[in-house]
């Protein structure tokens, strides 16, 4: 399974990605990092379908129907504020008829954290809590482009490390986890690429780096043209 960009174009009133070009293999976790402004949210949401783009080609296995197989995840998470966080999960997986049993249901927050505040209502989340429902329910719904929008920000030590334990499996069972964030020992981590966003092009590399070899590696492509 492959995703491929070509030539990405897009304009505001200036161009944003001016011939972005990268591919996505299934199995693999690929950071995404970026300064500020640099276009990120931007190239996820073209890549979920929810924004146009100008010019260019994204392929899926070859084919442009892709957007079925993408779940993307925004910086902030969308959810049914006044249903608790069982009843998120219960009308995702009925309303995507992903059959689960109540055992199966319970096993599931387990295993993903959210014991704990599973039956309050989602408005009462923290930004962290509201994070770890929407990567659940993301991966419950099993898309094979997963993609995270500054998903680990807002989470403690703890969470990280299951997150990511999360991410790595769910990329190995043959899905492609896509994740923006700013923070570099976390893309050191998680990652087996990395495709950094600068001046409206992207440069992938595979992450061989050591964390501190990766920040030098990102602070001088970040610096082009400063
Ligand atoms: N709807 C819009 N109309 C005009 N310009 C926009 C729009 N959305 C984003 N931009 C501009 O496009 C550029 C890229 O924004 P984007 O949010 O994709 O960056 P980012 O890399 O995700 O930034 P950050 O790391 O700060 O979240 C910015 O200059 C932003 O001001």
């Amino acid at each position: 399974m492959k995703l491929e960009v070509s030539n990405l174009i897009k304009r505001y009133k200036t161009p944003v990605l001016n011939g972005v070009s990268f591919q996505l293999q299934s199995g693999k976790i690929y950071c995404l990092l970026g300064r500020n402004g640099a276009g990120k949210t931007t190239l996820m949401k073209i890549l979920s379908g929810s924004l146009p783009f100008d010019e260019g080609v994204v392929l899926f296995d070859g084919g442009k129907e892709f957007y079925r197989e993408v779940v993307y995840v925004p910086e902030t998470p969308v959810l049914l504020e006044y249903l608790t966080g069982y009843e998120n999960l219960d009308f995702v997986s009925k309303l995507n008829h992903i059959p689960m049993e109540p055992a199966e249901m319970n096993e599931y927050i387990e295993r993903s954290g959210l014991s704990s505040f599973i039956d309050k209502l989602a408005v009462s989340y923290s930004h962290g809590m509201k994070h770890q429902l929407a990567l659940a329910i993301a991966q419950l719904l099993g898309p094979k482009v997963l993609l995270l929008d500054e998903p680990l920000v807002s989470l403690d030590p703890i969470n990280i490390r299951l997150i990511r334990e999360q991410l790595i499996h769910y990329a190995r069972q043959g899905h492609i986890v896509l994740i923006s964030t700013h923070m570099i020992p976390i893309a050191s981590r998680i990652s087996d690429e990395i495709l950094i966003l600068s001046e409206g092009t992207v440069f992938q590399s595979r992450n061989e780096f050591s964390e501190e070899e990766l920040e030098a590696y990102v602070l001088n492509i970040m610096n082009v043209g400063l």
